[in-house]
């Protein structure tokens, strides 16, 4: 089973990792962007917010994802897969971005993937509150700066990048203990 944990920045995605990493021993833990060797090099460049153009840094998460479903998640799609981020990030900042058409959006994401999903996606919901009061406790990296209305948006979109997929997905309050969102998240596995 390949599921993805989604959310915002500081949603608390990698945390809830850790905790399905105890869950799930033998589980292929990954992540997008920087899964894989050129991955590294490619989030270094994206996180450093150095492309003027949108499509320039949309096509690099693109090139990041190719590399992550053809090197990590296709050889392992027999096994147990939690990715922190999948192409729904890459659909939602997109979105936003506005310099995309949706379809093509859609399309080269199919490209990419060459169709291969998340069957599951968990949606780390976080309030503006919360947001806010977790992006102060951190120091910001390139995209994080655009800030909590940027971030907040793109939290709805990760609702409509979904529904673009046609993936399922598993809203949770990010406000919640770090210990209820793990057990939601292993009531809707299991
Ligand atoms: N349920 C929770 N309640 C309170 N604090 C939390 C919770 N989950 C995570 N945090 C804290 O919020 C911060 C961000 O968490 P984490 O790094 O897991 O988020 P993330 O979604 O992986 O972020 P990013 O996308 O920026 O890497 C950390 O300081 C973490 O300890
Ligand atoms: C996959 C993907 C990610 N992003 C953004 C989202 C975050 O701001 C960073 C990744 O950092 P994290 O610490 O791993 O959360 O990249 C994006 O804009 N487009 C994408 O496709």
């Amino acid at each position: 089973m390949y599921i993805a944990i989604e959310g915002i920045d500081t949603a608390g995605k990698s945390t809830q990792i850790q905790k399905l990493k105890e869950n799930f021993p033998d589980a292929i833990i990954t992540k997008e962007p920087g899964a894989t060797a050129i991955g590294k090099e490619i989030r270094e460049i994206v996180l450093s917010a150095k492309a003027q153009s949108k499509k320039a840094e949309f096509l690099l998460f693109l090139a990041d994802r190719a590399e992550h479903i053809k090197e990590v998640v296709e050889p392992n799609l027999d096994k147990m897969i939690i990715s922190d981020r999948s192409a729904v990030s890459g659909v939602a900042y997109a979105l936003i971005q506005g310099e995309i058409s949706e379809t093509a959006i859609v399309h080269l994401n199919r490209f990419a993937t060459g169709g291969i999903y998340p069957q599951k996606v968990f949606l780390l919901k976080l309030t503006k509150e919360e947001l806010e009061y977790r992006l102060s406790q951190k120091e910001l990296d390139g995209i994080e700066l655009r800030g909590s209305e940027y971030l907040l948006s793109i939290q709805d979109a990760i609702i409509k990048a979904t529904e673009l997929l046609n993936l399922e997905l598993v809203t949770i309050d990010a406000t919640n203990s770090i210990e209820d969102i793990t057990k939601e998240i292993l009531k809707n596995i299991e």
